[in-house]
């Protein structure tokens, strides 16, 4: 296009102009449909054509904010520096808007800039449309597209001499946030420039969605960071180089590494070369729960369970491994909970008013203090295991395991397995990985030997030697795993007499006998029969839904006359079955099992056929047996007897002949 047909448009868009200011009536299209709709909204909006921007205000305070806010305005800096380079002294200034219009900077030439003043053309005021009609920056911002204004298709004579040219600013969701602008005198003007402003903004356009994706990142990887510094499981990433990337402050503890110290390091040199871990950065196989061992800066074992999940890329290739660890104390306290393995009682759950009993407990505080070996000693049921949940309790290995093992229980071909746990492959049907024993899930706690008396002669040099040294080697094994334990045995024979039998080894029998407790017999503290009733009443009532509240004294004459083999556990479980049987508020005697029950008493229900007690405990116990498919934890829990008097009346009943 050349001078003249530029000048002679000019001349027919300002009559098109001056008619339509006059008229409303926009006829022959001089505009473009841009300008023609913008003139249009200023017209029914009664913008003032001939107004001198009075009105237009500097926003300091929006200004401010916007800027303190915003890093939109400092990443557009450099791309606004290089503009204005570009047209440096060319009377032109390059201007950024926020996405209402509102001047954030101007760069350009001071003069150019004062110039630029006189028509409010300055940081903090708003060249929205409907404050100063059709201008680029405005009405850009309505028509959501780069658009260039010259001289008379501004609405407002006052701008009739300057040319703009506009192009809006799209966040990465496609939000406009903004609007970069060049504008100058329009003679000065030139066709290219809103091409310029269009490259510009792409540029920005790009730069801001690298931002918001490195935002995005750096977000996601504090929030990965802040989880793995919360996690008690150590966490480690290994790239497919073998270099440990990220390392969690739970994983160095493991590893005995200052928090930070293994970032960086070679997985290969932290965990051995031939660790499972460098195995699967090769192969690209993970695996579960696998022990290691290694040994730290001051030479103790560091035991620890792993995961390992391979972290594969979008063309299948390996890029590196994802690692937990947890210490193996912790993996077996989990266990220890799972499975129950806790003590609950302590030794305020002993009733006794019987001065015998109150100086046993007394003397049992003392002995838990104490780190030596002890062995309880009583007939069945009264209260070995009681008395040595509390010991644990009360001692310094309370925050540890309480690990019960039934030596009489055991059949004998496992015990060594199930007391040093085994290997892989130490024999047909081992578990891959190994298992630990009972000693190695006690560490840091208490180990009950219930039932020592049982234990197999040619166990029993193997515990001798577990008692001596404080370590264990699991079968089919060579590592030697140390293990800080309690052990506390109990037994309802007499130990010594077996060793004169020649069925306990004497050494073995000093060794668990360094402090020993004899509990009495029920039959022998007859003071305790009526707290200990009370006690059971108040134990079964809500549960048996039982109104009984006292007890006649001819019930009290049967239990002060009975021998009470079975001791406590009997007593319990006597008054249980007769809370059952009773109606009314007193337990008389016709409540009673008949075996407690002195022969002269009389007979209930004449005519029918009575059960025996003995009786009448192997049905409950087969019912019991069979209703947990011979599970023998669960059984005993739920007829609330030990699992050794559970294996006891098991042989005693001979049910296990029921199962052939
Ligand atoms: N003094 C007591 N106060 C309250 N309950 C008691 C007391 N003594 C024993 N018991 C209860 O008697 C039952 C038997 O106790 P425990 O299992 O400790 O006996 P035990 O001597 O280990 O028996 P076993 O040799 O048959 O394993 C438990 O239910 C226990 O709660």
């Amino acid at each position: 296009m050349t001078g003249s047909l530029l000048e002679r448009r000019a001349i027919r868009i300002k009559q098109a102009w001056e008619k339509f200011i006059k008229t409303g009536i926009l006829e022959n299209y001089v505009v473009s449909l841009s300008i023609g709709r913008s003139w249009k909204r200023c017209f029914e909006k009664n913008i003032n054509p001939y107004g001198h921007l009075e009105h237009l205000n500097v926003n300091s305070g929006a200004l401010c904010k916007q800027k303190v806010n915003n890093n939109f305005v400092l990443s557009t800096a450099p791309f606004m520096d290089n503009i204005y380079n570009f047209v440096k002294g060319s009377g032109f200034i390059v201007i950024l808007t926020n996405n209402e219009g509102l001047i954030l900077k101007t760069y350009g030439d001071p003069v150019i800039r004062q110039k630029m003043r006189s028509i409010s053309m300055e940081e903090g005021i708003c060249w929205a449309e409907s404050n100063i009609g059709t201008n680029a920056i405005g009405t850009c911002i309505i028509e959501k597209k780069a658009l260039q204004v010259n001289a008379t298709e501004h609405y407002c004579k006052i701008l009739h001499d300057i040319s703009g040219s506009a192009a809006p600013i799209f966040n990465p969701r496609g939000n406009l946030v903004g609007v970069l602008a060049l504008i100058g005198i329009y003679r000065d003007s030139h066709l290219h420039t809103l091409g310029m402003m269009v490259a510009a903004v792409k540029a920005i356009e790009n730069q801001l969605s690298y931002q918001e994706a490195q935002a995005g990142l750096i977000e996601a990887n504090k929030y990965a960071g802040t989880i793995m510094g919360t996690m008690s499981e150590g966490v480690l990433l290994i790239n497919r180089e073998g270099i440990i990337k990220q390392i969690n402050k739970a994983g160095c503890g493991i590893l005995g590494l200052r928090p930070g110290e293994g970032h960086g390091r070679s997985a290969q040199k932290v965990f051995g070369e031939n660790s499972p871990l460098v195995a699967a950065l090769k192969d690209g196989a993970g695996y579960n729960e696998r022990e290691m061992t290694l040994n730290s800066k001051e030479g103790e074992p560091l035991r620890f369970s792993s995961n390992a999940m391979p972290i594969i890329d979008e063309s299948g290739e390996i890029s590196g491994i994802v690692v937990t660890i947890r210490e193996i104390k912790s993996v077996h306290r989990l266990v220890n909970r799972i499975v129950g393995a806790e003590a609950s009682f302590n030794f305020e759950n002993i009733i006794t008013g019987n001065n015998k009993l109150l100086a046993i407990i007394d003397k049992a505080k003392r002995m838990a203090k104490s780190h030596s070996n002890i062995l309880i000693l009583g007939e069945s049921g009264t209260g070995k295991e009681m008395f040595a949940q509390s010991i644990h309790n009360y001692s310094e290995y309370s925050q540890g395991p309480f690990i019960v093992i039934n030596c009489g229980a055991i059949p004998r071909d496992l015990v060594e397995s199930e007391l040093f746990g085994y290997e892989d492959g130490a024999f047909t049907g081992a578990k891959k990985g190994g298992r630990p024993g009972k000693f190695e899930l006690a560490n840091g706690g208490t180990i009950f030997m219930d039932e020592i008396g049982d234990l197999p002669i040619e166990l029993q040099p193997a515990l001798l030697r577990v008692l001596q040294q404080r370590q264990v080697t699991r079968v089919g094994g060579s590592k030697v795993i140390p293990v800080n334990i309690r052990v506390i045995s109990a037994t309802h024979k007499d130990l010594y007499q077996e060793v004169q039998k020649g069925n306990f080894r004497l050494d073995l029998f000093y060794r668990l006998n360094v402090l020993n407790i004899k509990l009495p017999n029920l039959r022998d503290r007859k003071d305790d029969m009526a707290p200990l009733v009370d006690y059971f009443i108040g134990k079964f009532r809500i549960r048996t839904g039982s109104g009984v509240e006292k007890v006649s004294p001819k019930t009290y004459e049967i239990f002060y006359n009975y021998h009470w083999p079975g001791n406590i556990r009997e007593l319990e479980n006597v008054i249980e079955q007769a809370l059952h049987a009773a109606r009314g508020d007193t337990l008389e005697p016709e409540h009673l099992p008949e075996n407690i029950l002195p022969k002269t008493a009389p007979q209930k229900e004449a005519g029918k056929e009575q059960m025996s007690y003995s009786d009448h405990e192997a049905q409950i116990i087969k019912e019991a047996l069979v209703k947990f498919n011979w599970n023998i934890s669960l059984t005993a829990k739920n007829l609330r007897i030990g699992r050794s008097t559970l294996y006891r009346k098991i042989k005693a009943y001979n049910l296990m002949s029921s199962l052939f």
